[in-house]
């Protein structure tokens, strides 16, 4: 391994993984090939300058992360001016970006990936200035996630659960308004989707031409709920109904919406927004793939 010091940095409430068994394994790994092993555990406060010091300070030269998107992104934030190469311990409860690269689910495979030589130079998208590296949306699926983090249920089967009450209350379709460059469309969806990578946390597909890696991004209008269309998605069917969903690539929009609408950035719930500028970051993240 052509590397000395590798960072952990593990957020210690992600998920439902064993935080203990992932740092003993990667400790022992590393001590095996005499890499020196540091661990910094987030505490959700200013973790990103810590991080950062604790990369000065101990000449890091491969970073770990164990935890879910939102450590995730929140580790990218720190690294995306470093050259550094990220490795991904998916350990969240949804982990979308690590569905997106494949990465494996044992964690002795997960980490051997993370230590490895092949690499992904990930795009960077910019909401808001919040950055996003595989799908942030406005509309349904963001109350959705709303909900699901209010509710006590995790995993899946707690999206699911809520997701009844959620359509039944939610006020769908929403209009937006459109602006890439000088054109200016306008859109009814129930979901407007900005897509870096193929697919959902949930597994469903529904960008399936996207590539995280091409300097674009994909704007998804989702323009009814259709439980066929949905279920193709599951499927990773790459044949979607213009009717369902119209794809617009591009790497830089503005959207407008008068009424407030549920916004999200890689699963985590942001607000609700009227006004939403996406473009994509000069840097790219590299992260270590299978
Ligand atoms: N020690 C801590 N105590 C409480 N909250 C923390 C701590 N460390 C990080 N956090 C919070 O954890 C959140 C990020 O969680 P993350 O997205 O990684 O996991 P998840 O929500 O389980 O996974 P996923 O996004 O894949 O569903 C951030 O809001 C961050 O502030």
């Amino acid at each position: 391994m052509n590397f000395k010091e590798v960072l952990l940095v593990v957020n210690p409430v992600s998920g439902q993984t064993n935080k203990t068994k992932i740092i003993s394994t990667v400790q022992k790994r590393l001590e095996d090939e005499n890499i020196n092993f540091h661990l910094f555990t987030t505490s959700g406060k200013n973790d990103k300058e810590k991080i950062l010091s604790k990369i000065k300070t101990k000449n890091i030269d491969r970073v770990i992360v164990a935890g879910g998107d939102g450590t995730i992104n929140l580790v990218a934030e720190v690294i995306k001016k470093l050259e550094l190469t990220l490795g991904i311990i998916a350990a969240g409860s949804a982990n979308g970006l690590a569905e997106n690269l494949n990465l494996p689910e044992i964690l002795t495979e997960q980490l051997e990936v993370a230590l490895g030589v092949n690499y992904i130079d990930l795009d960077i998208l910019c909401l808001n200035g919040i950055i996003c590296l595989h799908i942030s949306d406005l509309g349904i699926n963001a109350e959705l996630i709303k909900n699901y983090e209010n509710s006590s249920i995790r995993g899946k089967l707690g999206y699911l659960i809520q997701s009844i009450p959620t359509l039944m209350q939610s006020e769908y379709p929403f209009n937006f308004q459109i602006e890439i460059q000088e054109t200016r469309m306008e859109a009814k969806a129930v979901l407007l989707g900005f897509a870096n990578a193929n697919k959902y946390g949930t597994g469903a597909n529904v960008n399936p031409q996207g590539k995280p890696n091409d300097g674009v991004f994909e704007i998804l209008v989702f323009k009814k709920l259709d439980l066929i269309d949905i279920l193709k998605t599951l499927r990773n069917e790459t044949d979607l109904d213009s009717d369902f969903v119209e794809i617009i690539p591009t790497s830089e929009a503005k959207i407008t919406c008068i009424k407030p609408v549920s916004f999200q950035i890689d699963g985590e719930y942001i607000g609700k927004e009227t006004h939403i500028e996406i473009k994509m970051l000069p840097e790219k993240l590299r992260v270590a793939i299978p």
